[in-house]
C-alpha cells in the first residue's frame, strides 16, 4: 500500500480540530554520534543551504560532518540539564500549558502536540498521533515569532512532504509569522520591564537575532525586516529612543556574509565607544536554547568583558511565562475561528434538537 490510510474509522466517531506546535529540534543528547544525525538532517536541507546540492553533499559530508559534530557536543553538554536539551525541555513545558488552556476551553474537540522539525519527536510520528485521536483539520503553529525561508518555510516543507505518503490529508491552517502580535510585543516589553524592576537598566539593550545569509535578503525573505520591526515595536513599547537599543544578528554559519551588524564584534566594539552596561533580550527565540544560553549568556558575555565591559546581563526567552503562553493561545483561538470540530454531530444534535421543540 502506497499511501497510509485510517485505520478502523466509523462514521460515528467524532471529527476533531488538532493544534500542532513545532520548533526546529535538538540532538537526542550531547554527545559526538548523536550530534551527526542531527547536524546531517538539519543541515541537508535545501532550505537551511541554499548551494548546489552536488557541490554542498562533498563540503558537508567530507567536511562539516567530520568536525562540527564534536564541537557542537561540547557547547550542547554545557548547557544539558537533567531535564535533556533545554530546547526540548521548554517546548514540553509550551505544549502542556497549552493542551491545558485548550483543554479547558474547547475540552475533547480540540487535540495538541508537538514536533521539532530535525530529530525528535518527529513531525510525521506527531501527525499519526493527531490523525489516530479523529483530527481533521489542523492549526500548525511553528514557534517562530519571524518567518524565514530557513525555518518557517521548511517546517511548512516537512508537513507538506508528510502528507504526500497519507490517503486523507486533514485540512490545514499555517500560521507563517506573528513578529508584531500586539500580545507578543506586550510579553516582551514584559518581561524587559520585569528585568528593570529587579536589576536596574544599563546603557544599551541589545535585541540580538539569529542571522541568515545576507543573500537570502537580497532574494526576498522578509526574515530582516520582521526582526527589525519586532525591535521597533518593542522599542516603542519600552519609550525607548533611538541611542537606547540596537539590533544585532548572531549565530553565524560558514563563510558568506550574513545579516549584519553581527552580535559578536559589536559585543566587543562596544565598550571602546564609551557603553560599558548591556542587556540582551533575543526576541527570535520562543524558547531558551544552545544559541542563546551558550552563545549569549557566556560566548558573548566573554567578549563584552573581555573588550572593557562592566555589566552584562541576558533576559531570558519568553519561554512558558503566563504571558507568553496567552499570547500563544490566543494565536490558536484566532486560527482555529470557524472550524467546528464535531461539525455533523452537532448539526444532528440540533436537528434533533429542533424536531423535538416541535412534536
Ligand atoms: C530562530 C530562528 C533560526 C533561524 C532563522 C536559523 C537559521 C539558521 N541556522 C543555521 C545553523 C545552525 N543553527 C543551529 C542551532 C539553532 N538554530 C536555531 C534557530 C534558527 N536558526 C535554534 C533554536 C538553534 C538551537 C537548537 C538547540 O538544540 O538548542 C545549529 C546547531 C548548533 C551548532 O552546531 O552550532 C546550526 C548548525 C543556519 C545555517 C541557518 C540559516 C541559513
Ligand atoms: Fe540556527
Ligand atoms: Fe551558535
Amino acid at each position: 500500500m502506497k499511501y497510509k490510510g485510517t485505520e478502523n474509522f466509523s462514521h460515528s466517531q467524532p471529527d476533531r480540530l488538532g493544534v500542532l506546535i513545532t520548533n526546529l529540534g535538538t540532538p537526542d543528547s550531547p554527545t559526538s554520534s548523536a550530534l551527526r544525525p542531527y547536524l546531517k538532517q538539519f543541515l541537508s536541507d535545501p532550505r537551511v543551504v541554499e548551494v548546489p546540492r552536488f557541490i554542498w553533499w562533498f563540503i558537508l559530508n567530507g567536511v562539516i560532518l567530520n568536525i562540527r559534530p564534536s564541537r557542537s557536543a561540547k557547547a550542547y553538554a554545557s548547557v544539558w540539564t537533567d531535564e535533556g536539551s533545554p530546547l526540548l525541555a521548554i517546548t514540553k513545558a509550551q505544549h502542556s500549558a497549552l493542551a491545558s488552556r485548550c483543554e479547558a476551553e474547547y475540552g475533547e474537540d480540540v487535540v495538541v502536540d508537538f514536533a521539532m522539525r530535525y530529530g525528535n519527536p518527529s513531525i510525521d510520528a506527531a501527525i499519526d498521533r493527531l490523525m489516530a485521536k479523529g483530527v481533521r483539520k489542523v492549526v500548525v503553529l511553528p514557534l517562530y515569532p519571524q518567518y524565514c525561508a530557513s525555518t518557517t518555510a521548511s517546517t511548512f516543507d516537512a508537513i507538506a512532504s508528510d502528507f504526500t505518503s497519507r490517503r486523507w490529508i486533514p485540512e490545514l491552517r499555517f500560521v507563517t509569522q506573528y513578529h508584531d502580535h500586539p500580545a507578543y510585543i506586550r510579553a516582551l516589553a514584559d518581561k524587559v520591564r520585569d528585568h528593570w524592576e529587579k536589576h536596574g537598566r544599563a546603557d544599551k539593550l541589545l535585541m540580538s537575532y539569529h542571522g541568515i545569509p545576507k543573500r537570502y535578503l537580497l532574494n526576498g525573505d522578509p526574515y530582516h525586516c520582521q526582526c527589525y520591526k519586532t525591535s521597533r515595536l518593542l522599542a516603542e513599547a519600552l519609550s525607548l529612543n533611538d541611542d537606547d537599543y540596537m539590533t544585532t544578528f548572531q549565530s553565524r554559519f560558514g563563510r558568506e556574509e550574513w545579516l549584519q551588524p553581527y552580535t559578536d564584534e559589536t559585543m566587543k566594539a562596544l565598550p571602546k565607544n564609551g557603553v560599558t552596561s548591556v542587556q540582551v533580550i533575543c526576541p527570535g527565540f520562543s524558547a531558551d536554547c544552545l544559541e542563546t544560553i551558550e552563545e549569549i549568556g557566556e560566548e558573548n558575555r566573554e567578549y563584552f568583558m573581555h573588550a572593557g565591559g562592566k555589566r552584562y546581563e541576558y533576559i531570558e526567552a519568553l519561554n512558558s511565562d503566563e504571558n507568553h503562553i496567552d499570547m500563544l493561545f490566543s494565536l490558536i483561538k484566532q486560527n482555529l475561528h470557524g472550524w467546528s470540530a464535531t461539525h455533523e454531530n452537532s448539526q444532528r444534535a440540533e436537528r434533533a434538537k429542533q424536531l423535538g421543540a416541535t412534536q
